[in-house]
């Protein structure tokens, strides 16, 4: 596979592309209404994390946000965690999602490996959504109640959360491909009024059902008072087995017109619960506000999805990861959303760039991983399907490598702009990422979101351009947790981001900016490579590895011996038919040496028989090290989140072998 040099020029829009851009439309608004004018994307990025009170109250304005009462202060204190936004504002987010819709356009195109695809209109949208919202009324549930749904990435979980949202009700959802305890993990912690579940689900043409699954969670969770049921697997499911059943029928039907009634609830009043797997306890409940959200989600789907009523917006995701709630937020920009429920890969990678024809799609949201995957199996959408809408390809999950940007140009689209994004559950949102009016590089995302102050940190804790080092963010962000669920006294909040640099978020990721403004994200800051006190993100050996062609994945981890030195392993998935020989080995070694150091040539090469993987698709990096440091699977990780669970076992027998040797 040919190589591209990271930062190589891949696309420039053009000057009608700016001139058409929502970021441009915000930089006249701010000329003609606040008299302040911008050159160029940096200097509003630099006003917007200076000016914070400044920035996030222009949006307010631009946005036209809708309350009840008027707020006192945009933001109560710049320490954290503990900074209030907007006090003394009522908003409800549904509201925004409503808001001056043409109601015949559709709303919701949605398509899985059970259903053909259907467009919703923002009629039948309002009208589902109203109906639903009666039922959970007459259900009892009131603002501050807890929903969760065990459901799948279609129609009807959109319309759930948005009637829960309606009311100020929290929601909490998990993909039905979450093992029982995982979920009741998840859900009990929140003592939830309603469950809505679905009766299974089909994925790689295979039947999941699901029933006993959620008589289990249903007997776990003592709070419940009522479950909603939407047969999705087989129609005909009756759900005998669960107590207090209302079906999805007769919860959306109405003989009228109905109308929705917002209930407008304080600013930092919580819109959800998302969960993120730690490696040891309970999942982390994380807690965001119907305002930060709204704001957040308006800003970077208009501004940095470049998102309207023209767009029809994709991304890959269930519900069980965060960008399924970044995906329902492009409703806020008037955008068509695009619901896929199913195998991406099934029955081949095609299957996804076909629904892009199919549906008219403008924004095509992925994973890295799939686009690597397209690329790794030779694929050249561009000949066979028709995708002239398409105008952007974004990905998250892990750094899409600079061959993943080649490979989009020479094989999906020469006039294309492409966002690599990162930011993750603990904010929702991407924080780093495109912008329409930016240059694209390959290998680089494209810019610090606007009013994220983000910074690399030296591990003195300075910032500092064109060095790798802690992604850390210095002042508050809107979408940051209001709270975890059940901390009290806020400790596992602060541990979990505040206890390195004091009163600074530490996100987590190692971070590069570059000092013409992109940034570059090289792995999780905890799984580094540490040679010698050199340290390299894992993504710059994936990089190098996927220079040869017989490797399909792989996962490397740094086990310090307690000496200075460490044993850094690289574990490798190889191509079907494929056996990893010594040639192989040296070729990967070769890469590794030329393309990262001399110093970060793995110290042993293994073909596994498979790389564990979360439902995401996140490669398992931490909880492989400390397998192989001796602690029991158990306490490393939540087995019922991972796509593969069996996979451990190898690292597992692997420990024992190599403690004993
Ligand atoms: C936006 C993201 O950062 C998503 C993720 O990687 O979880």
């Amino acid at each position: 596979m040919a190589r591209t040099e990271e930062g190589t020029l891949l696309w420039e829009p053009s000057e009608k592309r700016k001139q058409n851009s929502n970021i441009y439309d915000y930089m006249n608004w701010l000329k003609k209404h606040k008299d302040l004018h911008f050159d160029n994307y940096h200097s509003l990025w630099k006003w917007s994390v200076d000016e914070l009170e400044l920035f996030w109250a222009s949006l307010w304005d631009y946005f036209q946000i809708q309350s009840k009462e008027d707020y006192q202060t945009v933001l109560t204190s710049h320490e954290m965690p503990g900074a209030n936004w907007f006090t003394g504002s009522k908003i409800n987010y549904t509201e925004h999602i409503f808001q001056n819709r043409d109601r015949h356009k559709p709303a919701i195109i949605h398509t899985s490996e059970l259903r053909d695809q259907t467009e919703i209109s923002w009629d039948q949208l309002y009208q589902d959504t109203a109906a639903l919202q009666l039922t959970l009324k007459y259900l009892g549930v009131e603002k501050g109640d807890r929903i969760v749904a065990y459901v799948a990435n279609i129609y009807e979980s959109v319309v759930a959360f948005l009637a829960t949202a309606s009311l100020g009700a929290i929601w909490s959802s998990a993909s039905p491909d979450f093992g029982t305890q995982s979920v009741i993990d998840r859900f009990k912690q929140i003592e939830p009024k309603v469950m809505v579940t679905v009766d299974g689900y089909r994925y790689s043409g295979k039947d999941f059902d699901r029933t006993s699954v959620v008589e289990n969670i249903q007997s776990e969770l003592p709070t419940l008072e009522a479950t909603i049921a939407i047969p999705y697997l087989n129609e005909n499911a009756t759900f005998d087995g669960l107590k207090n059943v209302t079906s999805w029928k007769h919860a959306v039907t109405s003989k009228r017109e109905l109308t929705l009634n917002f209930e407008r609830v304080p600013f930092n009043d919580p819109l959800w619960v998302l969960f993120s797997s730690g490696t040891t306890g309970k999942p982390k409940p994380i807690v965001q506000s119907q305002g930060g959200i709204l704001m957040e989600h308006l800003k970077a789907l208009t501004f940095h999805a470049d998102l309207d009523e023209s767009d029809r917006f994709f991304w890959f995701t269930t519900t069980g990861w965060m960008m399924w709630n970044f995906l329902v937020g492009g409703l806020l920009t008037g955008s068509t959303i695009i619901l896929y429920d199913g195998n991406p890969g099934y029955p081949d990678k095609k299957m996804l760039w076909k629904m892009a024809e199919q549906t008219k799609m403008t924004v095509f949201g992925t994973s890295a991983s799939y686009i690597t995957a397209c690329m790794k199996d030779g694929l050249v959408p561009k000949e066979e399907f028709n995708l002239q809408h398409l105008k952007n390809i974004s990905s998250t999950g892990s750094p899409l490598p600079p061959e993943g940007f080649q490979w989009c140009y020479d094989n999906v689209k020469d006039d294309l702009w492409i966002a690599s994004s990162s930011g993750g559950t603990d904010v929702c949102t991407a924080f780093i990422l495109g912008a329409p009016i930016l240059p694209v590089y390959a290998g680089e995302l494209q810019c610090r979101g606007l009013g994220a102050k983000i910074e690399s940190f030296t591990d003195e804790g300075k910032p500092a351009i064109n060095v790798v080092g802690e992604l850390v963010l210095t002042e508050p962000f809107p979408s940051m947790p209001i709270y975890f669920w059940n901390d009290k006294d806020g400790s596992r909040l602060h541990d979990s981001y505040f206890d390195v640099f004091p009163g600074i978020w530490r996100h987590g990721d190692y971070l590069k900016v570059t000092d013409r403004d992109t940034c570059v994200i090289y792995g999780r800051s905890d799984a580094t490579i540490n040679r010698g006190g050199i340290r390299i993100g894992t993504s710059e050996i994936y990089r190098a590895v996927d220079q040869v062609s017989a490797v399909a994945d792989s996962l490397i981890v740094d086990i310090p011996d307690g000496d200075g030195d460490s044993s850094v392993p690289l574990f490798v998935l190889m191509k079907e038919n494929t056996e990893l020989t010594d040639d192989i080995k040296q070729a990967i070694k070769k890469q590794i040496r030329t393309q990262c150091s001399p110093r970060h040539v793995p110290t042993a090469i293994y073909s596994v028989p498979d790389l564990p993987k979360t439902l995401n698709g996140k490669k398992l990096e931490i909880p492989v090290k400390k397998i192989l440091k001796g602690k029991s699977v158990k306490k490393v990780v939540n087995q019922g989140s991972l796509s593969n669970p069996s996979s451990l076992d190898y690292f597992v027998e692997f420990a024992k072998k190599h403690q004993k040797a």
